[in-house]
């Protein structure tokens, strides 16, 4: 069996007792029963990951961002050039990407990995150089990679998830840099959903209204060339994915096989997390949803995976951004259950 099949296989439901006690934790705290409203799901929904209602004092938090480029960006579907990658990369090195400043906010360590960026990129602090290839082809004209490229990401993925977890990270969340990498995501929500090409499609890093129907023609153009079938998620990865994408989908199936919490950014961390779902549809319950994109598809891909977003900031940046802010809500919800008194402890009436 295949690394890649192993993960799956080992991904199991979440823990049913657990999660019950921690309700009922929850009901005996100063509160009417159910008040503190997503914040007690978030805190049943970690319980049955990690399989026991005592919840740690704090979890060691780890931002994956996977990095790779997109030949469709030949098809002039990013408001910015590719070279914008690796910059800003070089930025993430230098602390100076609204990641570093909200990842450092929620105390959270950010991990990059070069999964497939078109350029060698030079040793950096921080960065973890797992190249599959020199960016994807561009899926208007074939397959965007090949199977053995999706696999090999895949396990890139599965492999800096478990040797982070090993080293002692307890919480991770997803996210991306790559310029162009919303079109791949909107042709993965449309096949994978079902979705008109319209509906799944958006802005992006802000093209205009001409911009907007070139996606729409490359998307188009893709899905004639290549036929991906909907019902074979890493037969569309191959087709009409990423590299990053497939790394991200790794991390999902990876994290969820070690039952570690996984939070979910935006658009195309949503994109990589749907795929992992269609893989291993256990997989989903292992998901926090954090914000929701201004992308307008990213409601019905959160919706695909049961996700609720809690977040409405109106951001569309990517890099792990939202997932970050989405881990100092989990951390709120943790102190909650820690933290709080109970009616016998502090002396409340229940009735
Ligand atoms: C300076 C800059 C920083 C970014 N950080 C994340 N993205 C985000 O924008 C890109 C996707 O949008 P599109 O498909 O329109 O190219 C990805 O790199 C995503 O992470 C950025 C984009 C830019 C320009
Ligand atoms: O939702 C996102 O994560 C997103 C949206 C636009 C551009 N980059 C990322």
């Amino acid at each position: 069996m295949s690394k890649l099949e192993r993960t799956i296989q080992a991904i199991e439901p979440l823990n049913e007792v657990a999660m019950h006690e921690a309700q009922q934790r929850l009901d005996n705290l100063t509160k009417p029963p159910g008040s503190l409203g997503v914040l007690e799901d978030v805190v049943k929904k970690i319980a049955g990951i990690i399989g026991k209602a005592a919840l740690p004092q704090s979890m060691e938090k780890v931002i994956i961002l996977m990095a790779g480029d997109h030949g469709v960006v030949a098809e002039g579907v990013s408001a910015f050039p590719q070279e914008v990658t690796p910059q800003m990369i070089l930025n993430f090195a230098n602390g100076g990407a609204a990641i570093n400043v909200l990842a450092k906010h929620a105390g959270a360590r950010l991990y990059m990995v070069d999964v497939g960026v078109a350029v060698d990129l030079p040793d950096l602090p921080g960065l973890d150089k797992r190249k599959i290839a020199y960016g994807t082809k561009n899926m208007a004209q074939g397959p965007a990679m090949t199977m053995e490229e999706a696999i090999a990401a895949l396990e890139v993925g599965i492999d800096v998830v478990n040797a982070l977890i090993d080293k002692g990270a307890s919480f991770v969340a997803m996210g991306e840099m790559g310029i162009g990498n919303t079109t791949p995501s909107a042709a993965l929500l449309s096949v994978l959903e079902g979705l008109p090409i319209e509906e799944a499609v958006g802005r992006g890093t802000g093209v205009n209204d001409e911009g907007l129907r070139r996606k729409i023609t490359a998307i188009n153009k893709a899905l004639d060339v290549n036929r991906p079938n909907s019902e074979q998620p890493l037969d569309a990865l191959v087709k009409v994915g990423g590299l990053e994408i497939a790394g991200l989908a790794g991390v999902v199936l990876g994290a969820a096989a070690r039952r570690v919490p996984v939070m979910v950014d935006g658009f195309i961390s949503g994109a990589a997390a749907l795929v992992a779902v269609k893989m291993a549809p256990l997989a989903k319950h292992y998901l926090i949803g954090s914000h929701l994109s201004v992308e307008p598809g990213h409601r019905k891909m959160l919706d695909a995976m049961e996700l609720k977003p809690t977040l409405m900031m109106d951001m569309r940046l990517g890099e792990g951004t939202g997932a970050a802010l989405g881990m100092l809500m989990v951390d709120a919800a943790v102190k909650i259950l820690n933290e709080m008194a109970t009616f016998d402890d502090a002396g409340v009436s229940r009735e």
